[in-house]
């Protein structure tokens, strides 16, 4: 379970860079919930995932994982129970180390003992099983070097290396954003069927409005280093792309700014005019 609990954080406070990212966030969220988050640009998304993982500390406020303080927690129990994928599929990996090789670090994750590269044949098995899961063929290429794998491949890597360790909260941050469509739809396939399977307690942002409506069971939509509103299962079940977007113009007719920017508009239009939900 994770709690965050009226958080705050000001990035250059005090000077004409001053930008209020947290802005009094709280949000629960239970074990096994899947939560998405939309929301406008700057509006904090990034930085309520890096305050969760403990890589910004916030001015003010709590995050609690399981009862615990996120700021104490040591980075071997971190790494044990939070994981994250980033948007760019480079970041999750090593290139210059192999499949094997990478998959041995990850899953070594949070322990606190050191690193060790060396695979047994049993272990090697278990690898070339869960990449079999990502029906890419990777689990025949056991020895190639990460980096010459493709955009989707990589992501689909990481993905699976961020849930070798059942972790506690596994963080997306727009982690299908750089993909084209084919590979994103894939590794959104995965992330359903990996977080289903292992009931994940999962944060994902994204600026699909379509995946943040149909995946998970909570949406909350964030603006301006506040969550303005939450949609549970039900409501979610009952909400359109077009509704989505009806609330992000209402906040640009607010702020006079654009609420969007171009790439999420482009895939908004597509949605719409393909007449999916
Ligand atoms: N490390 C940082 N240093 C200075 N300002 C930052 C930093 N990180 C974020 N900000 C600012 O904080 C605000 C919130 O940024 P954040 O990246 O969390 O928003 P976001 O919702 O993820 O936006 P986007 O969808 O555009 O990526 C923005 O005004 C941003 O410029």
């Amino acid at each position: 379970m994770l709690t965050i609990n009226d958080v705050r954080k000001t990035f250059f406070a005090g000077t004409v860079n001053e930008r209020v990212a947290l802005d009094g966030v709280s949000l629960t969220v239970e074990p096994g919930d899947f939560v998405t988050v939309i929301g406008s640009n700057g509006a904090g998304k990034s930085t309520m995932l890096n305050t969760v993982s403990g890589t910004i500390i916030p001015d003010s406020g709590s995050i609690q994982v399981s009862g615990e303080p996120v700021t104490k927690l040591r980075e071997h129990q971190k790494a044990h129970w939070i994981s994250r994928v980033f948007q760019d599929p480079m970041k999750g990996s090593s290139p210059n180390l192999t499949i094997e090789q990478n998959m041995a670090i990850a899953s070594r994750r949070g322990k606190s003992r050191g690193l060790s590269m060396g695979v047994t044949r049993p272990r090697k098995q278990q690898f070339r099983d869960e990449l079999a899961k990502l029906e890419l063929g990777l689990e025949n290429r056991l020895g190639a070097k990460v980096g010459l794998l493709s955009g989707g491949q990589r992501q689909a890597l990481s993905l699976l290396m961020a849930t070798f360790s059942s972790p506690e909260i596994l963080l997306l941050d727009e982690h299908t954003a750089a993909l084209d469509p084919q590979r994103a739809k894939h590794v959104t396939e995965l992330t359903e069927r990996m977080v289903a399977e292992q009931k994940l307690t999962t944060i994902m942002v994204t600026h699909n409005m379509e995946q943040a409506l149909r995946l998970g069971n909570r949406l909350i939509m964030m603006h301006e280093g506040k969550i303005l509103f939450e949609l549970n299962q039900e409501q979610k079940a009952g909400s359109s792309v077009a509704d989505l977007l009806s609330e992000f113009q209402k906040l640009q007719t607010v702020s006079g700014e654009p609420t969007l920017d171009d790439a999420t508009l482009l895939e908004t239009v597509r949605v719409t005019e393909e007449g999916k939900p």
